[in-house]
């Protein structure tokens, strides 16, 4: 099987994607500079790698370090590379944009600088659907015109359109996938969402639920009661209650972190069968509001969220629902459809993950 080079692949998305990449008996180098990393993920996909057949590396170090990822290239056959690595932060990318095409773009195109010069010839992309900003229709179609509203997604855009010309001129094939709304974790309880700061809804309405305590997701981050700073348990700020919606709140795609993961394998086996370079949405159709969200929550923990409702964030377009016909083109379904069951995914880790993974590894680095 090949061998692919997977940057960024001890974050959340990326871990998910590396677990899966095993289970299809792909070999795995993962290239990460543990800025937002996990150790506990990397130590979860080695020994999955044990029990089976895959050979899995972890490398630390930074995507932009050209000549170490033209040895790893070298070194270990890699064939293709799915690329995570980078500042997601749609918030710090308004404070500080400078950062966001330095991390993102400087680096992302010193690294596709790298594979081509290295004769890697496909690449996956992690892209997302702020490329879109506020769309002219919903669903969003894969070829509805890209207006990105932050620096953010700014950045992916301007990499989708060097891989494009990348694609028109070296014999190099790219996909980039544009993400909605990654949520869940892994059903198995090996890995989940671990952001510090965290800023995504669902993770936020499950801590908002919780003791310090029981929060185990907080513990991992290396957060705990007995530290100088208490765990700041404030209610769920919830953005917005007079968008043109239904209830009001902004609506969204919740695609499972499995799901994603699976349609970066279908992507990947796409280009190493000749399919040419491309955009394609990843969300599962169906659009949830926040009220939906928490009260999904609600029902998943049997706890009551403690809302209380703020102004809208800045930047955030009222409903992105994606139509993904692409991927589904191809045979991809998303197994997760029901907003209940993704958020059981997360409820679950949230609660079991400190236990997952031994003492000395309980510690984000
Ligand atoms: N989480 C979402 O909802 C979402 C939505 C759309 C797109 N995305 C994109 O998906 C990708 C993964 O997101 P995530 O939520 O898993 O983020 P994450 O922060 O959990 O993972 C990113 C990983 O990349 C590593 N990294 C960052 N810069 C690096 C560099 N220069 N060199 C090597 N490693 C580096 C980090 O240490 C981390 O392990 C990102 O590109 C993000 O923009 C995420
Ligand atoms: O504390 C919170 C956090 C979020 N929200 C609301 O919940 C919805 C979802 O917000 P998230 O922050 O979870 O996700 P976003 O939709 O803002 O962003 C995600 O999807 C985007 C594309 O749609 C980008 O890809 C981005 O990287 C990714 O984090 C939004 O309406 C937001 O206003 C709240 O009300 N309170």
């Amino acid at each position: 099987m090949p061998t692919i080079l997977v940057t960024g692949g001890a974050g959340y998305i990326g871990s998910h994607t590396a677990k899966r990449l095993l289970e299809a008996d792909y070999h795995v180098v993962v290239l990460d500079n543990m800025r937002t990393g996990h150790r506990w993920a990397i130590e979860r996909l080695r020994r999955l790698a044990e029990q089976g057949s895959s050979q899995f590396v972890f490398v630390q170090g930074d995507v932009a370090d050209t000549a170490l990822v033209v040895r790893l290239v070298h070194e270990y056959g890699v064939e293709a590379a799915v690329h995570f690595a980078a500042l997601s932060l749609v918030g710090e990318s308004m404070q500080h944009p400078e950062r966001y095409f330095a991390e993102n773009v400087a680096k992302g195109i010193a690294l596709f600088n790298a594979l081509v010069v290295a004769g890697v010839r496909y690449v996956v992309f992690s892209s997302t659907a702020a490329v879109y900003g506020i769309p002219e229709r919903v669903p969003i179609a894969e070829d509805t015109p890209t207006h990105p509203l932050n620096p953010y997604g700014a950045s992916k855009r301007m990499l989708e359109e060097a891989l494009r010309w990348l694609g028109e001129v070296h014999p190099f094939r790219s996909i980039s996938l544009r993400y909605f709304n990654a949520a869940g974790a892994d059903p198995d309880g090996w890995l989940g969402e671990a952001h510090d700061p965290e800023t995504h809804l669902i993770p936020l309405a499950i801590r908002s639920v919780l003791c310090p305590d029981e929060d185990r997701v907080a513990q991992l981050l290396g957060y705990s009661p007995t530290q100088d700073q208490p765990l700041d348990r404030p209610p769920l700020r919830l953005f917005g209650t007079d968008y043109p919606t239904p209830d009001g709140t902004c609506i969204r795609d919740y695609i499972h972190v499995s799901d994603l993961a699976e349609a970066h394998v279908v992507a990947l086996e796409a280009l190493l069968d000749g399919h040419p370079t491309d955009c394609w949405n990843v969300g599962t159709g169906e659009g949830y509001s926040v009220r939906q969200v928490i009260d999904a929550v609600e029902r998943v923990t049997g706890r009551t969220v403690p809302v209380v409702e703020a102004p809208r964030r800045p930047g955030d377009p009222p409903v992105l629902v994606a139509e993904a016909k692409k991927l589904k083109r191809l045979g991809w379904e998303p197994k997760y459809t029901e907003l209940r069951a993704i958020v059981h995914t997360a409820w679950r880790w949230h609660n079991a993950a400190l236990e997952l993974v031994p003492s000395s590894q309980n510690r984000a680095i």
